[in-house]
C-alpha cells in the first residue's frame, strides 16, 4: 500500500493526474475491483443481465419474423383460393411481431434502468469513500495536491467508473449474444450470403475500436485541458480582489483564453475523428448490404432463396450494425474504467501518513502540561530541517509567547500540536502521553488552534462559532463572542447571530473574522489554546480587551502566542526567540530586555519605528 509520504507519486506531483499514469499497468486488476463494487449490488445486477440476454433473444426474432411476414404476404398474393389461410398466417405473424417488439422494449427498458441504477450505487459509494478519505488525509497530502484536481476526480474519474457497468460490462453480455447467435443465424441459414452479410464486422469493430482509443487519448489530454481551465478559473475567484487591485482583468481575460484555446482545438480534434469514422464505417457497411442484395437478390431470381429470406438478412445486418459500432464504446469503456478507476483506487489506497496507532488510547488530559522534547521536523518533500531541537514546557495556567523572523518555524510548532504532521525526531507530551500514542480525535478535541486566515463557512455565525460542537446552548455562543470582544457587533447586526456570512466570510472585516474564529476555538475549551498570529489584524485596544476578558479562561489551560507583535506576547510567562527553526533565546520579556539580545532589537525596532537603515533607491524594485 502507498502511503502518504512524499515518496509516492502525489508527493512527486501537484496534479493527481499523475497516480493514474503511474498504476496504468495495473489496468486489469482495477477493472475487476469495479466489477466487484457492481457485484456488492447482486439482485440488481442479475435483473440486468438476465434481461439484457432476454432482450438480446428477443431483437434476434424480429428480422425472422419478418422474413417470414414477407413470405407470407408474398404467398398471399399468389395464393388464390387458399387466400384465407394465408391472410390469417399473416396476422399472426404480424401479432407475434408486435408483442416480440413490446417485450423486447421492455426488457431494453429494464437492463437500461436497472444497469443505470448498478452503476449509481457504485459511484454513490465511491463519492462518499472519496470524500471521507479526503477528511484523513494529512497535511502533507494537501499541500501538494491541487483542490482543483481533486475536484475534477470527485466528478469525470466517478463518472468513468460509474458508466463502466452499463457501457463496459454489460455492453460484452448484450453485443456478445446478439453478434455471436446473430452470426450464428446468418451462417447456418446461407454460409456465402452470411459471410457477404458479415464482411463489413471486422472493419467497424476494428475501426470503432481504434478510433475510440484515439478518441479516449484525446480525452485524456483534454481532462488535462480542463484541469488546467479550472485552475486559472478557482485562481482568479478565489484572489478575485488581487487582479482588481492591480486592474489585471486583462491578463487574467488572456490566460484564460490560452487555456480556453487549447481545449477549444483538441474539442474540434475529436469531433473531426468522430465525423470521419462514422463516415468510414457507413460506407462499409452499405458495400455490403448492395453485395448481399446484389447475390441474394440472384439467388431469389433464381429460386433458390425466398424474398423473406433475403429480407431477413438485410435486417439481420440492420440491427448487427448498431452492436457492432458500439464495440468501440466497450472498448473506450473499458479504458476509461480503468484509467479513472486508477487514480480513484490511488486515491483510496493511500496509507494514512496520520493515523492513530492500533489499541491507541483517548488523551486523558488533568493539567494540559504541554511539553516539546528536543523536537525536529522536516516537511515532507524538504531536505532542509524546520525546527531542531526545541524543548520547552508549559503548564496549565501559563502563556508562551513564540516571536522570530517570518520562516523561522513558527507557524510549524503550532501545526505539529495537534498532529497537522508528526514530528522527525524528539516528542512532544501533553502530561506526559506522547500524543502521537493517542486517538487522533481526543488529541484534536483538546488543542484548539486559531490561525492567522481564518476560515469561514457560508451560514449563521451562530454556526460559525458553534462549528466544533453543534450542540453547544446559545449562552455558550454568547460568552464565546464576548470573550472575543464580537458580541456587541453581533446584536447590531439586523439578524444577530443568524447572520450569514458570505463565501469565506467575506462581508466581515479581517479583524471580525479572527475574532469569530478565536470564538469558535474557544468553544471547545481546550486544554492547549494556539493563537498563530490571530490577531494580527485585530487593533491592539481590542485585542488587549480580548486578552483581559480571556484572563480567567487561560488560567485554565496552557496558551501558546505566535506573533509578531510584541505587545500581543509581552505578557507571557515564557518567551521564546525562534530563529532558523531554533530556539535562540528564552525568557521573560525583562529577562530578554535585559538580555540585550535578538529580542531586545526587535523590541527597540517596534517602540522606535523609525528605521535608521538607508532607505532603497526605487530602480532597487
Ligand atoms: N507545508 C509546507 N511544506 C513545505 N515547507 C513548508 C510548509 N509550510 C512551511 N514551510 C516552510 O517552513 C519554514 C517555516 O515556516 P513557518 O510557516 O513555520 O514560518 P513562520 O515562522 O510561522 O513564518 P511567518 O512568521 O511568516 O508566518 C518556511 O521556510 C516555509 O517555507
Amino acid at each position: 500500500m502507498k502511503t502518504e509520504a512524499v515518496s509516492s507519486a502525489e508527493g512527486r506531483s501537484n496534479s493527481f493526474a499523475h497516480v493514474a499514469e503511474a498504476q496504468w499497468g495495473q489496468g486489469l486488476s482495477t477493472l475487476v475491483r469495479i466489477a466487484r463494487m457492481n457485484l456488492r449490488h447482486p439482485w440488481l445486477v442479475t435483473i440486468t443481465l438476465v434481461s439484457t440476454v432476454i432482450a438480446s433473444g428477443l431483437q434476434l426474432l424480429i428480422p425472422q419474423l419478418l422474413g417470414r411476414a414477407v413470405d407470407e404476404a408474398h404467398g398471399l398474393a399468389t395464393a388464390g383460393t387458399a387466400g384465407q389461410a394465408a391472410e390469417s398466417a399473416l396476422w399472426m405473424t404480424a401479432i407475434l411481431l408486435l408483442v416480440v417488439s413490446v417485450l423486447r422494449g421492455i426488457f431494453t427498458m429494464t437492463h437500461n434502468y436497472f444497469g443505470e441504477a448498478v452503476g449509481h450505487h457504485c459511484a454513490y459509494e465511491l463519492r462518499l469513500a472519496c470524500y471521507e478519505k479526503l477528511q484523513r488525509l494529512s497535511f502533507s497530502f494537501h499541500d501538494r495536491v491541487h483542490s482543483g484536481d481533486l475536484i475534477m476526480l470527485g466528478i469525470i474519474d466517478i463518472d468513468g467508473v460509474r458508466m463502466f457497468f452499463a457501457t463496459g460490462l454489460l455492453r460484452v453480455v448484450l453485443l456478445g449474444t446478439l453478434i455471436g447467435v446473430g452470426s450464428y443465424m446468418l451462417l447456418s441459414t446461407d454460409l456465402m450470403l452470411g459471410l457477404l452479410a458479415l464482411s463489413f464486422v471486422p472493419f467497424v469493430a476494428w475501426r470503432s475500436s481504434t478510433t475510440q482509443l484515439r478518441l479516449r487519448h484525446t480525452w485524456l489530454i483534454l481532462q488535462e485541458k480542463m484541469q488546467a481551465l479550472s485552475r486559472v478559473m478557482d485562481e482568479n475567484l478565489g484572489g478575485i480582489r488581487v487582479v482588481r487591485a492591480f486592474a489585471a482583468q486583462q491578463h487574467e481575460l488572456d490566460k484564460y483564453d490560452r487555456a480556453s484555446q487549447d481545449a477549444l482545438e483538441l474539442a474540434h480534434k475529436r469531433v473531426d475523428l468522430r465525423v470521419g469514422n462514422t463516415a468510414t464505417m457507413n460506407f462499409s457497411f452499405f458495400v455490403s448490404m448492395g453485395l448481399v442484395l446484389g447475390f441474394g437478390g440472384a439467388k431469389v431470381m433464381a429460386g433458390d432463396m425466398s424474398v423473406g429470406t433475403l429480407a431477413s438478412f438485410l435486417t439481420f445486418m440492420t440491427i448487427l450494425q448498431m452492436p457492432v459500432r458500439q464495440l468501440g464504446l466497450m472498448v473506450n469503456s473499458f479504458a476509461r474504467a480503468s484509467t479513472c478507476g486508477s487514480r480513484l483506487f490511488a486515491l483510496l489506497d493511500l496509507d494514512l501518513a496520520i493515523k492513530d496507532e492500533p489499541g491507541a488510547q483517548d488523551l486523558v488530559v488533568r493539567d494540559g502540561t504541554l511539553r516539546f522534547d528536543n523536537v525536529d521536523f522536516t516537511y515532507p518533500g524538504n531536505t532542509e530541517p524546520t525546527l531542531r531541537g526545541v524543548s520547552f514546557e508549559a503548564r496549565k495556567g501559563e502563556t508562551v509567547g513564540i516571536v522570530g523572523p517570518p520562516g523561522s518555524g513558527k507557524s510549524t510548532i503550532a501545526h505539529l500540536i495537534p498532529r497537522f504532521y508528526d514530528v522527525s525526531g524528539g516528542k512532544i507530551t501533553i502530561d506526559g502521553q506522547d500524543i502521537s500514542k493517542v486517538r487522533l480525535q481526543s488529541l484534536r478535541k483538546s488543542v484548539g488552534v486559531v490561525q492567522q486566515d481564518s476560515f469561514l463557512f457560508t451560514t449563521s455565525i451562530e454556526n460559525n462559532i458553534a462549528y466544533g460542537d453543534p450542540w453547544a446552548k446559545e449562552r455558550r455562543i454568547e460568552r464565546a463572542a464576548e470573550f472575543a470582544q464580537l458580541h456587541n457587533y453581533i446584536v447590531g447586526l439586523p439578524t444577530g447571530y443568524n447572520t450569514v456570512v458570505g463565501e469565506r466570510g467575506v462581508s466581515l472585516s479581517g479583524g471580525q473574522r479572527q475574532r469569530l474564529s478565536i470564538a469558535r476555538s474557544l468553544i471547545l475549551k481546550p486544554a492547549v489554546m494556539v493563537f498563530d498570529d490571530s490577531t494580527a489584524a485585530i487593533d491592539a485596544g481590542t485585542e488587549q480587551r480580548i486578552r483581559g476578558a480571556m484572563k480567567r479562561f487561560a488560567s485554565d489551560r496552557v496558551s501558546l502566542i505566535i506573533s509578531h507583535r510584541l505587545s500581543s506576547l509581552m505578557h507571557a510567562d515564557q518567551i521564546l526567540f525562534i530563529e532558523n527553526g531554533q530556539i535562540v533565546e528564552r525568557g521573560t520579556h525583562e529577562e530578554l530586555l535585559a538580555k540585550g539580545g535578538r529580542y531586545r532589537a526587535l523590541y527597540d525596532l517596534q517602540v522606535r519605528p523609525e528605521d535608521d537603515a538607508a532607505p532603497l533607491s526605487e530602480e532597487a524594485i
